[in-house]
């Protein structure tokens, strides 16, 4: 069994991947952590997430001590702020633990990226450079050999999982952009209360035009430029993402459908859901670790559709499909079934 911490396991992410490992037959939790001085430290997280009642009542404790997580912890899970994560995975890294973390702290391998777009400068160049990105269907070469794994976005999940089939295959023309409008559940933006989160005040809207952190990181790791505009749905969890592209010339819908079943044959072992021309739905993914993606083409354009659990594919269990994959176990162990 190798014993497995989550750091900041009150939140959103924290509590799904409390579930998971409870799940996981080779996984034991070993510590619910919290800041120190959290409120909510020596609370059980039972009682903040009702749905792990008399499954998981261990207590949130407050990180005072990392020296004692890395003494009880093979894998430590950072279910933190960036800040946070940043300050954190080079202390359990340089322990020897296994290091996930689900922060965009270590997602790109550009320190100006991180003053733009996070508001801090980056200080650990090395892990930075040694962190493998988590898209997990596309890069398990990687994270079998990782100690540090990076696990991508929500929104760079989404966009990224319908457009890589078709730039590997290279049947886009990227002069044109690829254009990506996504949609997400209000729960992407975590568990702590803001005005723009509260009730009253979420509406559907676009937000983050032009300038938001994850168009930069969709773009680096699928090597082309994208347009990239998040919406705020009233909805609680779950993104839906419909991309249009220009097709190269010539490329037919037959070698578009060719090439999305090439890059995801493997059911068993893959998150992703092929659905022909069916448009994807949220109703189908949340609550599920997968992706399911729609396309159709008209003339020399495809529009895509893809569906993710924001907190799930876009996070914990993407992070459970890295650790999954690291180990030797089957990918999609403790998610499905
Ligand atoms: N929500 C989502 O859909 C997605 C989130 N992510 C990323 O995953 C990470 C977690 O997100 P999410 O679960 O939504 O966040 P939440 O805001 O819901 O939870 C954050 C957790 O971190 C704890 N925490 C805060 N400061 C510290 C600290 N210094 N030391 C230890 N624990 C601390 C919080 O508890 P307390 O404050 O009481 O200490 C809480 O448990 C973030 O980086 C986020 O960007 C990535 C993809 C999707
Ligand atoms: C609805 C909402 O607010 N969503 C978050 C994205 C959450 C996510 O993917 O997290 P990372 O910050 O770890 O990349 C946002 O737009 O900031």
């Amino acid at each position: 069994m190798l014993n497995t911490s989550i750091i900041g396991a009150s939140g959103y992410t924290g509590a799904e991947l409390a579930a998971m490992v409870l799940k996981h037959p080779h996984l034991q939790l070993a510590g619910l952590y919290v800041s120190e001085n959290s409120l909510d430290a020596g609370k059980a997280i039972s009682e903040l997430h009702g749905q792990l009642r008399g499954r998981v009542d261990l207590p949130l404790q407050p990180l005072t001590d990392t020296a004692a997580v890395v003494n009880t912890s093979d894998i430590v899970l950072l279910a933190t702020a960036h800040e946070v994560s940043h300050e954190l995975a080079p202390i359990f890294l340089e322990a020897g633990c296994q290091v996930f973390d689900l922060s965009g702290a270590f997602r790109v391998k550009s320190d100006d990226f991180y003053t733009q777009y996070y508001g801090f400068a980056h200080q650990y160049a090395q892990w930075l450079d040694e962190a493998v990105y988590g898209l997990a269907e596309w890069n398990s070469d990687a994270i079998r050999q990782a100690q540090f794994v990076a696990v991508p976005g929500c929104y760079p999940t989404a966009a990224q999982l319908a457009l890589k089939p078709l730039l590997a295959a290279g049947l886009l023309d990227t002069q044109q952009w690829p254009v990506i409008n996504a949609v997400s559940g209000v729960s992407g933006a975590g568990r702590k209360a803001s005005m723009a989160n509260s009730f009253c005040e979420v509406s559907l809207q676009a937000y983050g035009v032009f300038n938001h952190r994850h168009q930069p990181e969709i773009s680096a790791h699928l090597g082309t430029d994208v347009i990239f505009t998040p919406h705020l749905g009233n909805f609680k969890r779950g993104i839906l993402a419909t991309i249009t592209a220009r097709l190269a010339a010539g490329v037919t819908p037959e070698a578009v459908s060719e090439a999305m079943s090439a890059a995801y044959h493997q059911p068993g072992e893959q998150a992703v859901r092929l659905l022909g021309h069916q448009a994807a739905r949220l109703q189908d993914v949340v609550n599920t670790c997968f992706c399911d993606i729609g396309w159709q083409v008209q003339g020399q354009h495809v529009i895509l559709t893809s569906a993710i659990d924001n907190l799930l594919k876009g996070a914990s269990s993407q992070a459970m499909q890295c650790i999954n994959i690291r180990n030797g176990f089957a990918p999609l162990t403790a998610l499905v079934g």
